[in-house]
């Protein structure tokens, strides 16, 4: 089949049942929710730029094996050139979104696309899972399918391991064995836009103790599957609130939701790992499923970031504030740290490395530098837009005042911007801006850029032990050579 349309996928959100909770109520239609349907709509854009005779040369390309078109994130990268080829695909979806859509369909066709392409790690294990990798990623890849994921396990007691919990099936567990394939229970999260999908995969994340085998797993399911229960948490808006009022919120509400298995059947082909702590814990770093979808992330984060600082310069604009020395160095800082993403991101794909088996990977030590950097970055340019907008964020009118005839006048006289800018402009600047830095709804994006990828502050840990064991940091002996003591020049 190849590339869908966005009409094609939403007939497909309409032809499943998931059992989806969404504030106590169990939902019978996926679009007859307007807080998930507007998803649908987002998402089902992106579908169609792919159809786009301007975007789909940018996003897609013909697959080798079968000659149909399919999405650049499907590409295994063997050259720089491929690398540029998949981030301009990244682009588009992500310059659709504002980059505030970080699970869009790209994101997961990456991950899976590395773990076809190292199925060889998972063959050495077990033959039969490196098969069932390839085929599901075929499968995925020609039906143009959208996958959600949930690889942590919930937050109960951190302090012990899967095995150590109070309830064996609190984390997602395999209770038993059978002919047809094996029986899990328990639950796993934070499974972002997982109404909205077709399928799910679990995969292993590190952190597995001898003890963990049960839960040592790997999998992927349709996301109607019976006895998958889906709990979204509270949506951040109600999906009715004008888009004047909330352009981006109204817009671009990714729910997440926690997964809970109750004892349901994975068929033995759709497998990848199973009952074995060793390979649960490499496959994270060994299969290239954490640097190839930070490349996604990297040109995704960089949007975002840019769209940030511009609201935040045309906040400042809009009421002639930036006319201060404070508020352009502030608007100065937000610039630079977007510029120094897009060069980390030029130098990881310029750096580029490449596997024993020639697939080639952005830079991993800079993609790292980005991911590092961005849960300081991205909050200080919500802090930035907060401290220029001040006062004024909280005190924006709503469209509907703007319709009412008796306060029209009003709005426009005391609304007004500097010179040339109308009650109703700098209004909806405001409106966009509170939507980032004072909404829910912005507060969860910001904390997405912290932990979309595990932990920041353990990966900055690991980046410095990394540094530390390749590096005997031989400059400062160097230094301290000249005024070296006696006793110690002796040694
Ligand atoms: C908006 C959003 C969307 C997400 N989407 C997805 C998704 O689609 N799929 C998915 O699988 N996941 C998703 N994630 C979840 C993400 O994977 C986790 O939030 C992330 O891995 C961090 O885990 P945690 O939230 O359980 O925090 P925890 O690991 O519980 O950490 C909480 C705090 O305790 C500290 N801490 C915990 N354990 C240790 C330890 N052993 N040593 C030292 N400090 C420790 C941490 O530093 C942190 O400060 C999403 C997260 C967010 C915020
Ligand atoms: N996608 C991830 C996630 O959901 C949790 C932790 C790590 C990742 C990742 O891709 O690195």
């Amino acid at each position: 089949m190849g590339i869908r349309t966005g009409e094609q996928y939403i007939n497909a959100v309409k032809s499943r049942k998931p059992e989806v909770w969404l504030e106590g109520r169990k939902v019978e239609n996926i679009l007859d929710e307007p807080v998930l349907k507007q998803a649908v709509i987002e998402i089902a854009k992106l579908y169609d730029l792919q159809h786009d005779p301007e975007y789909q040369e940018q996003i897609t390309h013909i697959c080798e094996e079968t000659g149909e078109r399919v999405n650049n994130a499907f590409l295994v990268p063997r050259s720089y050139e491929d690398l540029i080829k998949r981030r301009t695909a990244f682009e588009a979806y992500a310059e659709a979104t504002f980059g505030l859509m970080g699970r869009s369909p790209d994101f997961l066709n990456v991950v899976l696309t590395s773990l076809y392409s190292n199925a060889h790690f998972l063959e050495k294990y077990n033959p039969q899972w490196g098969e069932n990798i390839r085929d599901y990623y075929k499968y995925i890849r020609d039906n143009d399918l959208f996958l959600t994921h949930a690889i942590v396990n919930p937050q109960n007691d951190r302090r012990k391991s899967s095995h150590e919990q109070k309830d064996m099936f609190t984390h997602l567990g395999v209770v038993e064995e059978t002919v047809d394939g094996l029986i899990v229970r328990g639950a796993k999260f934070l499974a972002t836009l997982a109404p909205v999908t077709d399928e799910v995969i679990i995969y292993t994340f590190p952190g597995f103790q001898p003890g963990d085998e049960r839960y040592a797993i790997s999998f992927a399911l349709p996301i109607d599957t019976p006895g998958l229960r889906i709990i979204c948490r509270e949506s951040m808006q109600d999906g009715k609130r004008p888009l004047f009022d909330h352009p981006l919120a109204s817009r671009f509400e990714e729910i997440d939701a926690l997964l809970v298995f109750k004892d349901v059947l994975i068929p033995w082909d759709r497998v990848f790992l199973y009952n074995n702590v060793e390979a649960a814990n490499l496959l994270y770093p060994k299969t290239g499923i954490a640097q190839q979808p930070s490349h996604q992330s990297a040109v995704r984060g960089l949007v975002k970031l840019q769209f940030a600082a511009e609201v935040a310069a045309r906040l400042a604009d809009s009421i002639g504030v930036d006319a201060y020395l404070h508020v352009q160095e502030k608007l100065g800082e937000l610039f630079q740290s977007v510029e120094t993403i897009r060069a980390l991101l030029h130098a990881a794909e310029y750096e580029y490395e490449t596997t024993p088996e020639g697939e080639v990977m952005p830079n991993g030590v800079t993609l790292e530098t980005i991911r590092g950097h961005m849960p300081n970055m991205y909050p200080r340019a919500i802090e930035v837009m907060q401290i220029l907008g001040a006062g004024g964020l909280l005190l924006s009118p709503t469209g509907a005042d703007f319709e009412s005839e008796e306060l029209r006048e009003d709005l426009d006289r005391y609304y007004v911007g500097r010179e040339g800018i109308s009650g109703v402009e700098r209004v909806s600047i405001f409106k966009l801006a509170w939507d980032l830095c004072g909404e829910a709804f912005g507060q969860r994006l910001l904390q997405y850029e912290r932990y979309y990828t595990g932990d920041p502050i353990r990966k900055k840990a690991i980046f410095y032990n990394n540094i530390k064991r390749n590096s005997k940091f031989d400059m400062v002996d160097e230094a301290l050579k000249v005024g070296q003591l006696k006793e110690l020049s002796n040694k």
